[in-house]
C-alpha cells in the first residue's frame, strides 16, 4: 500500500528547535520522530511511500535513505515553494497512482491502526475518507460535522470559540483515492482543509469522516513535543535495562534503554523510563527521574538532576543544575547550579553560566550566551537566526 508524507512546512511554532532540525527530524526517543512514523506504516503494510519535501528536506533524505532499513521504498519530492497540503501531494502525483493511499503529517507521533481505516475507505464510495479524533479543545484543528452513516457535512479549519461546533477533529490522516487529483491545481497553494474540502463540500461530492483509535498527536508545539515523548516512554518494554554501561553503585530502576559506552558514577539514581544514548557520561549523585531522554555524547555533572526532561546530543550540565521538564538542544552547555523550569526550551549551542535560573515557560534561541548569575524571565530572541513566521 502507498503513503505520502507531508514534511514540506518550517515548524515555526516549535522554535528554537526547528532551527537545526526539521521537524519531522526533532528526536524522539533518540531517533528523528519520523523514523517512528515509518517504521508505523512499515508495520501496517504501507511499503511505498513519497515524501514531500521543503524546509530543511535534504536532512530529512539524508537521514532516512531509500528506506530498505525499515523495509519501505522511500521516493522523495521537492516543493520549490509552499504548495499548502494538498498542493504538495498533487506534487507527488506520479508515486500515487493506481489504487488508494494514505496522507500523513511528517510530525505525526501515532499508534492508530491505519489498516482499518484504509480497509474502511475501500468499503465505502468516498473520494476520501478524514481520521477523526473527539478532542476537547479543537481550536487548533479543522472540526467535521459527521451523520451515522460516516459522511461529513461540514469541515471548518481552527475554528473560534463561537465557532465550535464538533468536537470531532481532524487528524490531518486522509485516506485518498486518486482521484481527488482532478480537483486540486497543479503547482499552486492549496490546502485539503482550507480548499479541497470546501470545493467538495459545496459541489455535493462526498467526504466521509472514520473515528480513530488509539494515540495520535502531531509535534506542533513544545507541549505537544513532550507529550509524544512520553507516550514513546511508555512504550518501553517492561523492566527492560539494556545496552553496555559501566557504573559503581548506581541504583537503577527500568525500563531504560541504554547505548554503548555509557559511564553512570557512583550513588547516582535513574528511575525509568529513560533513555539513554551511546558515549554519554553521569557523574556522582546524579538523579536522573522518569520521563527522561538523554541523548549521545552528553556529560552530566556531580549533583545534577534531571526530571522529566529531553536532552539532545552533546549537551553539558554542569554540578549540582537541576533541570526540570526541559528541553535542551544540541551542543548547548549549561553551568554549575543552574536551574531550568518546567516548560523551558534551549536551543543548540546555547552557553547558560553558572548559578543561572531560566523560568517557567522560557525558550532560548540558538547561540544565545546568558551571563552567570542570570535570572531569565522572557524569551530570548537571537535575531541573526531568522525570525520570519512562514509556515507551521
Ligand atoms: C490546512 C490543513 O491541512 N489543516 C490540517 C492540519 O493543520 P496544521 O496546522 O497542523 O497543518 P500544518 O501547517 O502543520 O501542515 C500539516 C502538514 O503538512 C505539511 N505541509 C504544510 C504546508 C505546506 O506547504 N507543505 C507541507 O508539506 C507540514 O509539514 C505538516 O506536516 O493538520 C491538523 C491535524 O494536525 C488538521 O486538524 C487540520 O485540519
Amino acid at each position: 500500500m502507498k503513503a505520502c508524507i507531508m514534511c514540506g512546512g518550517a515548524g515555526t511554532r516549535l522554535r528554537p528547535l526547528t532551527f537545526k532540525h526539521p521537524k519531522p527530524s526533532i528526536p524522539i526517543l533518540n531517533k528523528p520522530s519520523v523514523r517512528h512514523l515509518i517504521e508505523h506504516l512499515s508495520r501496517e503494510g504501507f511499503n511505498e511511500i513519497v515524501m514531500t519535501l521543503g524546509y530543511m528536506g535534504e536532512r530529512i533524505e539524508e537521514q532516512l535513505g531509500d528506506g530498505h532499513m525499515f523495509g519501505v521504498h522511500i521516493d522523495y519530492v521537492y516543493e520549490k515553494e509552499k504548495l499548502g497540503t494538498a498542493g504538495g501531494v498533487k506534487n507527488a502525483e506520479k508515486y500515487l497512482k493506481g489504487e488508494p493511499f494514505i496522507v500523513l503529517g511528517g510530525d505525526h507521533v501515532l499508534n492508530l491502526d491505519l489498516r482499518e481505516m484504509y480497509r474502511f475507505h475501500e468499503a465505502n464510495d468516498a473520494p476520501i475518507t478524514i481520521g477523526l479524533l473527539s478532542i476537547d479543545d479543537p481550536r487548533e484543528f479543522g472540526i467535521a460535522d459527521m451523520d451515522i452513516n460516516n459522511r461529513i457535512h461540514r469541515f471548518l479549519e481552527k475554528p473560534k470559540s463561537g465557532q465550535i461546533f464538533s468536537n470531532l477533529a481532524s487528524t490531518g490522516i486522509y485516506i485518498c483515492s486518486p482521484s481527488i487529483f482532478e480537483w486540486i491545481p497543479q503547482g499552486k497553494k492549496y490546502d485539503f482543509a482550507k480548499d479541497l474540502f470546501p470545493f467538495m463540500l459545496a459541489a455535493d461530492k462526498k467526504i466521509n469522516g472514520v473515528l480513530v483509535r488509539g494515540k495520535w498527536t502531531d509535534v506542533g508545539s513544545s507541549a505537544a513535543y513532550r507529550q509524544a515523548q512520553r507516550w514513546m516512554l511508555d512504550s518501553l518494554p517492561g523492566t527492560t535495562i539494556e545496552g553496555n554501561f559501566t557504573t559503581r553503585n548506581a541504583r537503577i530502576k527500568g525500563p531504560l534503554s541504554i547505548g554503548n559506552n555509557v559511564c553512570i558514577g557512583s550513588n547516582s539514581s535513574l528511575v525509568g523510563p529513560i533513555v539513554i544514548g551511546e558515549n554519554t557520561t553521569i557523574g556522582n549523585n546524579v538523579l536522573i527521574g522518569p520521563y527522561s531522554v538523554i541523548g549521545s555524547n552528553c556529560t552530566i555533572e556531580d549533583n545534577a538532576k534531571i526530571l522529566s526532561s529531553y536532552l539532545f546530543d552533546n549537551v553539558f550540565i554542569g554540578k549540582e543544575s537541576n533541570i526540570s521538564g526541559g528541553v535542551v538542544a544540541d551542543e548547548t552547555i549549561i553551568g554549575e547550579h543552574c536551574f531550568l523550569e518546567n516548560g523551558t526550551v534551549i536551543g543548540h549551542k546555547v552557553l547558560i553560566g553558572s548559578n543561572s535560573t531560566v523560568h517557567s515557560g522560557v525558550k532560548i534561541w540558538p547561540e544565545v550566551v546568558i551571563d552567570k548569575d542570570s535570572s531569565i524571565k522572557e524569551t530570548v530572541i537571537n535575531y541573526d537566526y531568522d525570525a520570519s513566521n512562514d509556515g507551521s
